[in-house]
């Protein structure tokens, strides 16, 4: 469904991508993963045809950002949506805009207000809204349309447990009726959560890509060992059953603890993303 090839884009002298290139197939979820400034929002400005890359093609269902508008949903790292409207006319005119109209879009926004939980502020100003009330709307905004293709740029920032869990439930849902998701976030455990692919982006690039099985496979586990009266052991180790078979044969008195860590995506993240 996305499709980017030798993604490069300069602000100055500054490369902030820099032949970057990721497919996202319809029904997956990328999650897309790097430190402050590793080129993640400008990605997704550029897919959604915000700016103009300096090299490099970017295909969405195979037609540019510019001609693919009508199935791109786009919820931005800032707030863009407008203070003096409620939220419920920011629903009715981006569904209108998408071309919605009457019954169609009275289904869609009540669609999208279930999901997100907007029920107790639809008439209120979205300027008066808390910053996790106003993420919703903007989500909501977003899925609105059922577009193909959705781009969140860290969607959860600052939300509450509900409103991430109400998001990543309604995204999970998304994908299973098809939709290409490019989720930007710092959580690494909603993208667990989400059972998302990983892209790791470092300097504008793709450095690590696949899912977290596949990226996490060849990461050392951590195994812990206490017995009574030594100190506590700890290895770093691929073959975390045979670290521990030999570690017990050399332990001199009675066990009193065992813990195997697996690698997890922060462990990932940090080797690679450093
Ligand atoms: N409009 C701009 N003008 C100049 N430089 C920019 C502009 N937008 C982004 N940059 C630079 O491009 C690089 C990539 O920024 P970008 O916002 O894409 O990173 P990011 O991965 O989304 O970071 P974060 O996790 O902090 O949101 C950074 O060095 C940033 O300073």
């Amino acid at each position: 469904m996305l499709h980017a090839d030798g993604v490069t884009k300069r602000f100055g002298t500054a490369v902030a991508l820099d032949g970057l290139s990721l497919d996202v197939a319809a029904g997956e979820i990328a999650g897309l993963v790097g430190h402050n400034g590793a080129g993640k929002s400008t990605f997704v400005d550029v897919v959604c045809g915000l700016l103009r890359p300096d090299a490099g093609t970017v295909r969405v269902g195979g037609r540019a950002p510019s001609a693919a508008r009508a199935d791109i949903g786009v919820a931005p790292q800032h707030i863009a949506l407008y203070p003096s409207a409620t939220a419920a006319e920011h629903l009715a005119l981006f569904g209108r805009l998408a071309g919605l109209r009457r019954r169609a879009l009275a289904a869609a926004v009540a669609e999208v207000v279930d999901a997100l939980l907007l029920a107790d502020f639809l008439d209120r100003r979205v300027g008066l809204l808390s910053g996790g009330q106003q993420r919703r709307v903007q989500a909501a905004t977003a899925l609105l349309h059922r577009p193909a293709l959705l781009l969140l740029d860290e969607p959860t920032a600052g939300a509450d447990p509900q409103t991430r869990e109400s998001l990543l439930a309604a995204l999970r849902r998304r994908a299973a009726d098809g939709a290409a998701i490019l989720y930007a976030t710092h959580y690494l455990h909603e993208l667990a959560d989400l059972g998302a692919t990983i892209a790791v982006v470092r300097r504008g690039r793709i450095i690590a890509r696949g899912t977290s099985a596949q990226l996490l496979a060849g990461l050392p586990s951590e195994v812990r060992l206490r017995a009574e009266g030594a100190d506590e052991v700890r290895v770093r180790t691929t073959d975390p059953a045979g670290a521990l078979t030999a570690l017990l044969d050399r332990a001199p008195g009675t066990l009193r603890e065992v813990d195997i860590r697996k690698p997890s995506l922060d462990d990932l993240y940090r080797s690679l993303a450093g």
